[in-house]
């Protein structure tokens, strides 16, 4: 691969950017937006070699483009680049879903010898923008990619050998798996996380003592609802048969507990959280997740002032990101403990090894 394009310079379009250049050399790159400050922004920190807000000859020897816009874009931008590009150039998208695009791109390729493989990253975050971008991203993620029957195998090989490279693992799946997997493990939690924190905002009384008491689990559970409306708008217009499917299923769900609440059914209620339970254990840290891979260490610390500060102070003095840091009061442990959560792996390692210099006691997750 010499020239790589992106369109759509934002979380997922810069993550790949910064990906390509830092892991797979690939010191051609050309972006496409209609913001001006990301592409002047990704130049000036020699991310991209060259930018562009109309898409024109600036593709024409890419090899490689990346479509990385909100999905209802996805298809036209296809249709502006077919002029322009080679036939042996691989045209991929990021999109969170998939068969709606593809079926538009059916339409658009036809007759032509353009091939065209859905991908979607399986990693990414509640921010938005050029400015949260992390060529770390898609280390350890899944990395979905839908080819066509028709795609010639060379071409997927091309696009696996570079996933692979940027640290991510690549998985095959036919486009209507894909829409129905997501729709279960993303976008149907997304539109939940939406409801809770809309449900809390009508729900609260003049005081406003939820928002004011508002804690850990429902900020957990809540934290995808900063994401971005609209591209969590286009992916409601464009996952719309699986996504109420899905939706239909976890009403069901609600109405049996409801039921069982009503009717004090204690074995339903106590087998309803155990099972999820259960299942909820199995879904190992260690293994790559449906969402960003943290890093987490927990420290047994002596609840005093400046235990906490102490700890910050010796990994930020050592060069160590933290990404999150407080206490957690769990039964897992017996007294509350300082949970510390690291972007990548090396600086889990490092933190632990400063820390056991210390004579802290480390747990790693
Ligand atoms: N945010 C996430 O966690 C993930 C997002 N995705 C998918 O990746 C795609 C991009 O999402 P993000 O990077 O998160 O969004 P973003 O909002 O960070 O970036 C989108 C970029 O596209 C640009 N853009 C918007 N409309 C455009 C247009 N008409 N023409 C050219 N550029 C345009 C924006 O200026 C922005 O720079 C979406 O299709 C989304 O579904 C996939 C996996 C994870
Ligand atoms: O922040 C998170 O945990 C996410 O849920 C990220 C995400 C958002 C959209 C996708 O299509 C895939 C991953």
């Amino acid at each position: 691969m010499n020239k790589v394009g992106i369109i759509g310079l934002g979380l997922i379009g810069g993550s790949l950017a910064k990906a390509l250049k830092q892991k797979c050399n690939i010191n051609n790159i050309i972006a496409m937006d209609i913001e001006n400050s990301a592409l002047k922004k990704a130049l000036e920190e020699k991310v991209i070699n060259d930018f562009t807000t109309v898409v024109d000859e600036h593709f024409s020897d890419c090899d490689l483009i990346f479509i990385c816009t909100p999905v209802k874009q996805i298809s036209s931008y296809v249709k502006k680049l077919l002029p322009f590009i080679k036939d042996d150039c691989i045209l991929t998208d990021v999109g969170s879903t998939k068969s709606v695009i593809l079926n538009e791109l059916n339409v658009i390729l036809d007759n032509t010898n353009i091939h065209f493989i859905g991908g979607h990253p399986m990693t990414g975050s509640e921010k938005a923008g050029y400015g949260a971008s992390k060529g770390h991203l898609f280390e350890n993620a899944y990395y979905i990619l839908t080819p066509q029957p028709s795609t010639p195998e060379n071409k997927v090989e091309q696009l696996k050998n570079i996933i692979v490279s940027i640290g991510a693992i690549p998985v095959i799946l036919s486009p209507q798996d894909h829409d129905l997997v997501t729709a279960s493990i993303s976008h149907v939690p997304h539109i939940l996380a939406s409801a809770l924190v809309n449900m809390v905002k009508s729900l609260d009384g003049k005081d406003k003592y939820m928002h004011k008491l508002a804690a850990g689990g429902f900020k957990d559970i809540t934290r995808i609802a900063s994401s971005s409306p609209e591209m969590w708008h286009n992916i409601c217009m464009t996952n719309q048969k699986e996504i109420l499917y899905v939706i239909n299923y976890l009403i069901e769900i609600l109405m049996q507990f409801s039921s069982a609440v009503r009717n004090k059914e204690d074995d339903y209620i106590w087998n309803f959280f155990n099972s999820a339970k259960q299942y909820r254990d199995t879904f190992s840290n260690r293994s790559p997740g449906p969402f960003m891979k943290t890093y987490e260490i927990i420290v047994d610390i002596i609840d005093q002032p400046g235990s906490i500060a102490s700890i910050a102070t010796l990994l930020s003095n050592h060069g160590i990101n933290i990404k999150n840091i407080g206490i957690i009061n769990s039964r897992e442990y017996e007294n509350g403990v300082l949970q510390i959560i690291f972007d990548d792996e090396t600086s889990q390692e490092k933190s632990i090894r400063l820390l056991q210099e210390m004579n802290y006691v480390i747990y790693k997750k």
